[in-house]
């Protein structure tokens, strides 16, 4: 039986940070964020979707969507995250589940799913274990605003957007604090995985 691991945070909290340590010890990295990506690739069936209720306006010139105008949107008003989430959701749900099916039948112990939105879309059901990478609030927020250069408001509308990471953090079987540096960082997720059993000298 392979363990499946969660791996969650908010935005910016420094999940890829942690799944590229992960994906180094050649541990299969499952990442919900690329899924979704691929799942509103042109001539999918959730990229018409898109289309359908935000409009021709939503699509770059060359026909792909312009992610930075649907997050405006999306991370400004409730509703139309909801409407997006519903588009795209069961997509991710279906690819990842490929993708895990996948990692099982080539014999992989361990198999590891980097989802942001874990908690929020109640899918802690489909892991083993969680495993939360933490950050301050204020410390997310100049990460954020500064890997992404948005402004203080932009920032916020995004963290605003998820759970809380205090809350989130209540819920989780592992947390690794990541206001320290990297390396703190990684020798915190050694120590848990470790703990979980990893049989790799790490
Ligand atoms: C709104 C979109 C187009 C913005 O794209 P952009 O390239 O700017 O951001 P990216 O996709 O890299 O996401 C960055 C982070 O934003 C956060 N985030 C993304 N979507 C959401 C959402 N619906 N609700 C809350 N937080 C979200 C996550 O922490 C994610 O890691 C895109 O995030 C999207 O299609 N979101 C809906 C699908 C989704 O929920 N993806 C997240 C995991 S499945
Ligand atoms: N310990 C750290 N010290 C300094 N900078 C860090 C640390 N961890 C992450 N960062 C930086 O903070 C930013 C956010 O980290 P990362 O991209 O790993 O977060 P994420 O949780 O994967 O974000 P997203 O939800 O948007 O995909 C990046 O610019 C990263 O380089």
């Amino acid at each position: 039986m392979a363990m499946i691991i969660g791996l969650t945070g908010g935005i910016a909290s420094g999940k890829s940070t942690v799944s590229e340590i992960i994906k180094n010890l050649d541990i299969t990295v499952i990442d919900a964020d690329i899924e979704a990506r691929l799942a509103v690739g042109k001539g999918e069936e959730a990229y018409q979707k898109i289309i359908n209720h935000f409009g021709q306006s939503i699509l770059l010139n060359d026909g792909t969507i312009n992610r930075a105008k649907l997050g405006e949107i999306i991370f400004n008003n409730e509703q139309e995250r909801n409407v997006l989430n519903g588009i795209v959701h069961p997509a991710v749900r279906s690819r990842m589940a490929a993708k895990q099916e996948e990692a099982i039948n080539k014999g992989e112990s361990l198999i590891v799913k980097d989802i942001p939105l874990l908690f929020e879309s109640k899918l802690t059901n489909t892991v083993d274990r969680i495993l939360l990478v933490y950050v301050d609030e204020e410390i997310q927020l100049q990460r954020l605003m500064n890997r992404n250069q948005y402004t203080r408001e932009e920032a916020l509308a995004r963290i605003q957007s998820q759970m809380p990471l205090k809350e989130k953090k209540e819920l989780a079987d592992a947390v690794i604090d990541n206001n320290g540096s990297i390396e703190q960082t990684e020798r915190q997720l050694f120590n848990i995985l470790k703990e979980w059993g990893l049989k790799k000298e790490v």
